[in-house]
């Protein structure tokens, strides 16, 4: 495209194990005219979904701990509190919510809505995450939930009053971008 202001010069392949890192060198049009060169290391990670299930007779939400790299590398314990959400691969995002919600808290969502979708770091990742609001109550559980372990997953599941869920995504407590934006639209709805 002749308008287009981003030209792809060259895309360096640096690892390609669970998902692949690429270096890519480009050149943009700035507002001057005038071409500049710039190099970005991108993360080709997959999409991901996730849902925050609310209880209203009680009004409790599901949440999950578990251990996370990121935020152990980032100088914090590692444990993260986070709306229940799993990695696209291959399926539809209501389909992958409805069964992370089963897998990871034992829960089955009894009705799913899409609210947004966001990118966590459109800089550096390709990753879009699709957020869902859904509802459940106590006769829904059917699994013990949990994740998979042979996948490394040691779960636990919080069932926690919503308004002390949205205080923790206030104060700190709660640092998982999916889980606060869930929190937040989730609290605007009440
Ligand atoms: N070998 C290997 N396996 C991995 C790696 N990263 C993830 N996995 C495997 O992929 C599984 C991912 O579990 P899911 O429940 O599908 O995904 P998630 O990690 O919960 O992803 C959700 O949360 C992320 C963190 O906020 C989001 O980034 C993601 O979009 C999604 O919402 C893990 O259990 C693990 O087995 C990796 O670097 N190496
Ligand atoms: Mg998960």
């Amino acid at each position: 495209m002749q308008d287009d202001p981003i030209r792809v010069i060259d895309e360096q392949l640096l690892s390609d194990d669970h998902a692949p890192l690429k270096k890519v060198t480009f050149e943009q049009r700035r507002s001057d005219g005038a071409w500049q060169r710039q190099e970005r290391e991108v993360y080709a990670n997959a999409g991901g979904a996730a849902v925050l299930l609310f209880d209203r007779a009680r009004r409790t939400v599901l949440l999950t701990r578990q251990f996370r790299m990121g935020a152990h590398l980032a100088g914090q314990d590692g444990f993260v509190i986070e709306a229940p959400a799993g990695m696209l691969d291959g399926t539809g995002p209501e389909q992958r919510v409805r069964a992370e919600s089963c897998e990871e808290t034992g829960y089955r969502a009894k009705q799913v809505r899409k609210v947004l979708a966001f990118m966590p770091n459109p800089s550096a990742l390709t990753e879009i995450v699709h957020c869902f609001l859904g509802e459940y109550e106590r006769g829904d559980k059917v699994a013990a939930g949990g994740g998979k372990a042979e996948e490394g997953e040691d779960i636990e599941v919080l069932e926690i009053d919503a308004g002390e869920a949205f205080a923790m995504a206030r104060d700190g407590r709660i640092v998982d971008a999916k889980t606060i934006i869930l929190l937040q639209r989730l609290q605007q709805e009440m």
